[in-house]
């Protein structure tokens, strides 16, 4: 039980090294390695996955590894990483997993852009 634990920990640190990922906490839940793990690990609905792949997105960015499975586990989540970079899906995804049939006051969400130019670029690929 105690080696699982251990593997999984190097796992995950293994991925963070790959793909150039900084955490600043010791439990952090581990990096995805690919969308389809969004699955396994989190129930996605098959028609999201479908999206991403339709949009031409075959992985997950660094940002997108780390953020989203520290968002789906309900943990505040303060994210840095370059322009361009796929921050807004990595905030994105996770509100989208929490839409379901008959929720009736959606996901509230506030979204604060510095500037005008930001705050366009992330209307056009929300
Ligand atoms: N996993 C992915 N694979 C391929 N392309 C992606 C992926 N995620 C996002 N993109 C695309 O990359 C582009 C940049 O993404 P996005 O605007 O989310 O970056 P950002 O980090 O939020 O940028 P900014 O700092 O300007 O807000 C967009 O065209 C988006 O559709």
């Amino acid at each position: 039980m105690k080696k699982d634990v251990e593997k999984e920990i190097e796992k995950a640190s293994i991925l963070r090294k790959k793909y150039g990922i900084h955490i600043s906490r010791h439990v952090v839940p581990p990096p995805l390695e690919s969308f389809g793990e969004l699955s396994s690990r989190y129930n996605c609905k098959p028609y999201i996955l479908r999206n991403f792949s339709e949009l031409g997105f075959q992985e997950p960015t660094p940002i997108q590894r780390q953020a989203i499975p520290v968002l789906l586990s309900k943990r505040d989540c303060f994210a840095c990483a370059p322009t361009g970079s796929g921050k807004t899906l990595a905030f994105l995804c996770p509100m989208l997993m929490k839409i379901k049939p008959g929720l009736k006051n959606g996901v509230p969400a506030v979204v604060l852009c510095p500037t005008r130019e930001l705050r366009g670029g992330n209307f056009t690929s929300s």
